[in-house]
């Protein structure tokens, strides 16, 4: 095991031994979020939804603007926030936004990481964890859906390892990027040679929606959960 005693990261040499009890946890947690989504239509409706973004602000002010707006967006739906806890960056203001506006947010941080100095005051209800990967499953249990907004190295890890569980059928979730001014155009893109290449399978290509707004982003990731349940109603009529 490897150890970086700053952000308390490891890296796991055997994956698999990481992978399948990872896997059993989150499927339940899974069931237990998938029970709190209220369907409605052939949409599905998200009771909280993770959002991923950046510990700094990055250099366009439209960057913190769209976590401003995702955040009243969640608002406006009542959807509630699992974040990475914190107050820098891009994750203070969409915390503050969700939180002011009365909805409930749940900020999952590592120990090492809860100091003030280097994450800020934390904000609503804080859950603390002993590493980052404990981080990561717990906020994937307590969420119905995750988003990307923009951000550094944390954020694509952590949506990345989204996209890997829910190809593996670790959870189902819908997994969103928040395409900001285009900050993820050649991440996109590359996940599109990926297809062509022969690395990511057509139907693995389904996983991530992609908006440049934050109103659009929730529609489509509602419409991809609704079909999703159609699917599965429809195979589970078939199976009866
Ligand atoms: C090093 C910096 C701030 C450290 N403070 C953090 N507090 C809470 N969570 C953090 C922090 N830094 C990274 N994270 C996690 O990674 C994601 C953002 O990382 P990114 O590299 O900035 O994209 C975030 O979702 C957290 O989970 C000053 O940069």
């Amino acid at each position: 095991m490897i150890y970086n005693t700053k952000y308390q990261l490891f890296e796991q040499e055997n994956l698999c031994s990481l992978l399948l009890p990872l896997g059993t946890l989150i499927l339940e947690g899974m069931e237990a979020s998938q029970q709190n989504a209220v369907g409605g239509g052939n949409k599905g409706r998200f009771k909280s939804i993770c959002v991923f973004c950046g510990s700094r602000h990055g250099n366009r002010t439209s960057f913190s603007e769209a976590a401003l707006d995702l955040g009243k967006k969640l608002v406006e739906r009542k959807i509630d926030l699992v974040y990475g806890g914190g107050s820098v960056g891009l994750m203070g203001l969409i915390s503050k936004t969700v939180f002011d506006g009365g909805c409930n947010v749940l900020g999952v941080i590592p120990t090492a990481l809860l100091p003030s100095e280097i994450s800020g005051e934390t904000i609503g209800e804080v859950k603390t964890v002993a590493d980052m990967h404990e981080r990561k499953s717990e906020m994937a249990k307590n969420a119905d859906a995750f988003i990307a907004l923009p951000g550094g190295y944390g954020t694509m890890e952590e949506l990345l390892e989204m996209v890997a569980w829910s190809q593996l059928g670790i959870h189902g979730k819908p997994v969103g990027i928040l395409n900001v001014d285009g900050y993820y155009n050649d991440l996109l893109a590359l996940f599109k040679k990926g297809v062509e290449e022969g690395f990511i399978e057509d139907s693995a290509s389904q996983i991530v929606v992609s908006a440049d707004n934050a109103e659009d982003l929730i529609r489509k990731m509602e419409e991809r959960m609704g079909e999703k349940r159609m699917r599965e109603t429809s195979k589970k009529r078939k199976r009866s």
